[in-house]
């Protein structure tokens, strides 16, 4: 894919995004995410090249929402689905979902709703896709106890390189490995040369480690696995509790991700904690056994009762001896006993194996002393070869959880994706159940060929609108059909501008691939939506001027465009609009348009507009308690009674009531003037 063809994005974004691992895959699937991962992008700047993207594949030439109003419409509905989802993911990945006129597009996302439809959204899936989040890579990994060495520089640039987990140590020689062998836990030779050299210390030959990293660094692949432990198993949570297809064994990575420590080590290895465990308290073990010894001895002097004969007093003050020469003639097999006992605390206390216990013993001499003291060297040695042995061991177990992870790797990504993609699909699941939304038909023009009298705008039936703030049981479901233009009258407060925020939210939705919140739509594919909403005031002469030009360039090009336009008359004096609404519904009109205007004016308009004009009404059916009663659905070629002369006819209703009930049950027109004035009045509504 040429990524610079992509609308939107320049030489230096595509440059930034061709430094993803497989920018095709993240473009292609509207991973927002991983693009926002490319050096410099936003997370609103991937969704827009994502969608950006999308547009290139579908020939689509972007614009459907042709107006602040649209484009608001459409901000409130993604945050509708946004709100409904769990993961920011879920919530960004949604974003790349936008109306568009293609039908190609609109059948992709619909594919793609129509599985989410048969999504459940159980409670304790949503619980675990709290844990959820896409993989991290993990960062540096360092490994200080094991080095690589070669005589050779050009092979010491290329460990440097492959094997940057590691330090690279240029040697002259075995002499020079045995020195390295020192401070390294493990050296790896990668000269063929040094091969059946026998140094001490574990020094390996390896001339093929460079092709082989995760062997010499099994820390590399440990180390994605530990960054994400949690992830995946939130992962694989979900996938269990939604009886998800799993992309990998699930049993396998879940008992490959409880043997690894987050700081990637290997947990869960008894042999491996002794050794660790040996190591830390080695020298707190030291300590006690000395005084296990001290405490014997001290209390073995004490209870003894040492006689010595003068003559031997005498010959050992004056060889200069001490105490300790005391002990070794008068108290040897105390001091046996007190050393054995040292002795067997640090080996019980270390749980040290037999050949470690070997070495521990050596620590506490046979030569009497007071007080006793370990032997420093002795207890170095014993902590290199613990050190050693842990060192090994963990290797050994980190190589060997590597390779049982290594195959897991690409399903561990993929577990995680379709995880978060889950949440998508929830989320448009939980919108369409929460709102009652069903899959619009869409009328694609082949089908209204040769039928172009019925053919159909938009055609809503049982519709609630989701930007009304009521709940949804307070909301009547409406009913409503428009091809070609209309204008919609109707009372103060019927309902009429609720009505053109739900054919937006319905055309919107459809063209998204959505489902949407009605019993029954068919519609059109339109190419764009121009929403005008109510303008507050009378519009200054500038703007006034810029409204009509706008209008003036949907005249020229409005076939296959929706217009909704909400009390335009409000930008200039009553008289004027009209003729300027009934001049732009003529053109609409021409030009094979959708439109719906919503006026107080719709009578006006009529008169003055040279073509037969649909007005539809939505209508007080009475008045109720001083409110009114209001039939919601427009009735259609229907101008809708005003409300002042709903309430005159009430008024003129009530004032005959109260004359016939006078006058003893006829109206004789005499009692009262004012039913004659309300009748006047009436008649000026006709
Ligand atoms: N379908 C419906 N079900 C329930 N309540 C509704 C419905 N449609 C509108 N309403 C309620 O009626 C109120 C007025 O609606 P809306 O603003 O759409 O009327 P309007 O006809 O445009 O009013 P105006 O003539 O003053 O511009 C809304 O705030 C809403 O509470």
């Amino acid at each position: 894919m040429d990524l610079e063809s992509i609308p939107g994005v320049g030489e230096k974004t595509a440059r930034a995004l061709s430094a993803l691992d497989d920018p095709e895959r993240a473009l292609r699937t509207g991973d927002v995410e991983a693009i926002a991962t490319a050096p410099g992008i936003s997370q609103g700047r991937a969704a827009r090249i994502a969608r950006g993207a999308i547009r290139l594949e579908h020939d689509d030439p972007g614009g459907f929402l042709a107006t602040d109003r649209a484009r608001e419409v459409y901000r409130e509905l993604l945050g509708l689905l946004e709100e409904r989802t769990v993961t920011d993911y879920a919530a960004r990945r949604l974003e790349t979902i936008y109306p568009s006129p293609r039908r190609s597009r609109i059948e992709e996302v619909q594919e793609f709703a129509h599985e989410a439809l048969e999504r459940d959204p159980d409670p304790a899936v949503l619980d675990a896709l709290e844990g959820v989040q896409p993989l991290r890579e993990p960062g540096d990994v360092r490994v200080r106890e094991r080095c690589l060495a070669t005589t050779d520089a050009e092979r010491y640039s290329e460990a440097r390189e492959a094997i940057p987990e590691l330090s690279v140590e240029i040697v002259e020689d075995a002499q020079g490995l045995a020195e390295l062998a020192r401070g390294y836990a493990t050296v790896i030779a990668l000269d063929d040369s040094f091969a059946g050299v026998t140094l001490e210390g574990d020094v390996q030959v390896r001339p093929d480690a460079l092709e082989n990293p995760a062997e010499v660094v099994p820390e590399r692949p440990l180390a994605f696995f530990a960054r994400n432990r949690d992830r995946l198993q939130a992962a694989v949570e979900v996938h269990r509790a939604a009886d998800l297809e799993p992309p990998c064994e699930l049993a396998a990575l879940e008992d490959g991700l409880s043997r690894l420590d987050e700081d990637g080590t290997v947990a869960g290895d008894d042999e491996l904690d002794r050794l660790t465990t040996a190591v830390d308290d080695l020298d707190a073990a030291a300590s006690a056994a000395e005084s296990v010894a001290n405490d014997h001895l001290r209390e073995a002097i004490r209870e003894q009762d040492v006689t010595i004969e003068g003559s031997d007093l005498l010959s050992l003050v004056e060889r200069g001896a001490g105490v300790d020469s005391l002990l070794s003639r008068e108290l040897a097999d105390e001091y046996a006993a007190a050393v054995e006992a040292a002795r067997d605390h640090l080996v019980d206390a270390l749980d040290l194996d037999q050949g470690e216990s070997e070495i521990a013993r050596r620590a506490f001499s046979d030569e009497p002393t007071f007080p006793v003291e370990r032997d420093e060297d002795v207890i170095s040695r014993l902590r290199e070869e613990l050190t050693a042995a842990k060192e090994r061991r963990a290797g050994k177990l980190k190589r060997e959880l590597a390779a049982d992870l290594a195959d897991q790797r690409d399903g561990a990504r993929r577990l995680v994706r379709d995880a978060l993609e889950l949440d998508v699909e929830l989320a448009i699941a939980r919108f369409a159940e929460e709102y009652e939304c069903v899959m619009p038909e869409f009328a694609e023009p082949s089908d209204l060929e040769g039928a172009s009298d019925d053919a159909v705008g938009f055609a809503i039936e049982g519709g609630r609108s989701p930007l009304l703030d009521e709940p949804l049981e307070r909301i009547d479901p409406v009913n409503y059909e428009v091809s070609g233009v209309a204008l919609l009258s109707g009372v103060n407060s019927g309902g009429k501008t609720s009505m053109l925020d739900l054919v937006a939210s319905v055309v919107v939705l459809a063209h998204m691939g959505l489902p949407v919140p009605a019993e029954r739509v068919r519609l059109r594919r339109f190419d764009d939506l121009h929403y005008h909403a109510k303008t507050q005031g009378t519009l200054d002469a500038g703007a006034f001027e810029s409204t009509v030009r706008e209008f003036a360039d949907l005249a020229e090009g409005g076939e296959g465009s929706l217009v909704l336009v909400d009390e335009l008359e409000s930008i200039t004096e009553p008289g004027a609009s009209a003729k300027i609404i009934a001049g732009i519904l003529e053109a609409l009109s021409e030009n094979g348009a959708t439109a719906v205007f919503v006026s107080h004016l719709a009578d006006e308009i009529r008169e003055m507009a040279e073509f037969a004009v649909t007005v539809d009404g939505i209508e007080a059916v009475g008045l109720v308690d001083g409110e009114l009663e209001v039939n919601r659905s427009p009735v259609k070629d229907h101008l809708a009674r005003s409300t002042p002369e709903l309430i005159v006819e009430k008024l003129a209703g009530e004032s005959r009531d109260t004359e016939i009930a006078a006058n003893g049950g006829a109206p004789d027109g005499t009692a009262d003037s004012k039913p004659l004035f309300y009748d006047r009045l009436l008649e000026k509504f006709e």
